[in-house]
């Protein structure tokens, strides 16, 4: 019988970048691009200078300050006191190790993983990682994007190599078109509140299927943001012309006859089509409604027209009592819906919709109305590039106009490691990726959903989506 030679994009990333085979499925690997930041990079540069190591490759090394960076207008790298001796350090070991910092003034700005596509460094076919869970974001431009713990960091740092266990391959196809007022995120909180947080263990994803050809990068990086959120490794869309146009004369990005030259060679990467994956799943968009989560795992998400689970209803001792935990925590009752109640802030931005697509609409949503008296509505971009566009459109008016705050690019609410937290107990309708206790702050509550659903809840100041909000 002749061998199945053919391979899935994965194979073909996996085994242009094996320098050398260890043992069993370990294997050391090249990485082509590292981010890095000011939260996850102390011990690691510090672990580099203990064993008297340098660098190996600056020009590989991309470093900016995002997490625990002020967002308030006209912010320095000073203006959170809590941040300060971590955006210092960071500048010191750029310093010494001559790596290039995008710093708080830059204008490449924004969350690691809002600019690395943007600027041109995330190129398909490449290994890309950071220490930061959500590097998968990059998938969207069709990389291999992961995120790394510290101990490899300085690994990276020190060698350009990573030691990798070959992972599994799943596929996702979303088929179908989705409907009014579906959206990227909606997409993939679907998908995970159907195979729940475990489903992607010890694998990477590729996202496939006409619904994911149709979406835009900036939907595809929100896709591949929240992999993480399914505990999947990594998640990418192979890259085609959608990827190509938007790269195009990127500042990192090839260019001139070199662009040609990667372009063809990015075309041939994409998955055979009888390549065999480890998994598939198969999700019909049409049947997305607008989701919101309702618990403290992003698997407990459903659409506003659906229900709250009661645990009673629940076989499964484990399950019951995580929700009636997370219904405690969140202050819900079982048998009355999400639909209606009220929220005290809405936080549009993180690195899964802080894009200018994700503010567009949000900003559609919010033209000529005002956020309700009771919310504390905030829009924060994800890049300064994306702040000047927006403000270029005109969508930082339409936000203000309304009554959102309107501030500069970092990690922000989305984890409350900076000036932006919510109070305790108090409730907030989120377009950021983990609801988990305390995400938001010491007993925040947090609802997760897409950039338009935060916003028409902010204008109505009770949690509902677009659709809800118009009709
Ligand atoms: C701070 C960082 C280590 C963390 C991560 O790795 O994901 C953060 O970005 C997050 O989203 O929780
Ligand atoms: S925006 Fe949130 S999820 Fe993204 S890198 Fe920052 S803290 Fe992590």
């Amino acid at each position: 019988m002749e061998q199945n030679t053919s391979q899935t994009f994965f194979d073909k990333i996996w085994d242009s970048h094996v320098i050398r085979h260890i043992e069993d499925d370990v294997y050391l690997l090249h990485v082509d691009r590292h981010m890095v930041h000011e939260c996850t990079s102390g011990a690691a540069f510090a672990a580099l200078k203990r064993s008297d190591r340098r660098v190996h490759s600056a020009d590989l090394t991309y470093s900016v300050v995002d997490h625990i960076l002020s967002t308030a207008p006209g912010r320095t790298g000073e203006t959170f006191p809590g941040g300060r001796e971590f955006v210092s350090l960071l500048r010191k070991n750029c310093a010494e190790h001559d790596l290039e910092l995008i710093d708080f003034d830059d204008p490449r700005q924004g969350i690691v993983h809002v600019i690395a596509p943007e600027l041109g460094i995330a190129l398909p076919g490449t290994t890309l990682v950071c220490g930061d869970s959500h590097t998968s974001t990059c998938g969207g431009m069709g990389c291999w994007a992961w995120g790394i713990g510290t101990s490899e960091v300085a690994h990276v740092l020190a060698t350009q190599s990573i030691l990798q266990r070959r992972p599994k391959r799943m596929r996702v196809n979303f088929h179908g078109k989705a409907g009014e007022g579906v959206y990227a995120k909606d997409m993939i909180l679907h998908l995970i509140g159907q195979v729940g947080v475990a489903a992607g263990q010890g694998h990477t994803v590729e996202y496939a299927g006409s619904a994911i050809r149709g979406l835009g990068i900036e939907g595809r990086l929100t896709i591949c943001n929240m992999s993480i959120e399914f505990g999947a490794k990594a998640g990418f869309v192979a890259p085609d012309d959608v990827t190509f146009e938007y790269l195009a004369g990127k500042p990192y990005a090839p260019q001139g006859q070199l662009w040609d030259q990667a372009v063809s060679h990015w075309r041939t990467l994409c998955s055979d089509a009888d390549a065999a994956f480890d998994r598939e799943v198969d999700i019909d968009c049409s049947t997305i409604r607008p989701q919101v989560t309702w618990g403290t795992s992003p698997e407990d998400v459903s659409s506003l027209d659906q229900p709250l689970p009661d645990p009673a209803d629940i076989a499964d001792p484990v399950r019951r009592r995580a929700i009636e935990e997370a219904f405690s925590y969140l202050g819900l009752e079982p048998g009355k819906p999400l639909a209606g109640l009220p929220v005290d802030v809405a936080f549009i931005g993180s690195c899964t919709n802080s894009r200018l697509s994700d503010l567009e609409a949000a900003a559609r949503v919010v033209k000529g109305r005002r956020v309700a008296a009771n919310v504390r509505g905030l829009v924060v971009p994800g890049s300064a590039e994306v702040r000047n566009a927006a403000q270029a459109m005109g969508l930082d008016k339409i936000f203000t106009d309304a009554g959102f705050e309107w501030r500069e690019a970092g990690c922000s609410m989305c984890v409350a490691i900076n000036d932006d937290f919510v109070d305790p107990g108090k409730r907030c309708i989120s377009s950021s990726n983990r609801n988990f206790e305390g995400r938001q702050g010491p007993k925040s509550r947090t609802h997760l959903a897409s950039p338009a659903t935060v916003a028409a809840t902010a204008v109505a100041g009770v949690i509902t989506d677009e659709c809800g909000l118009l009709s």
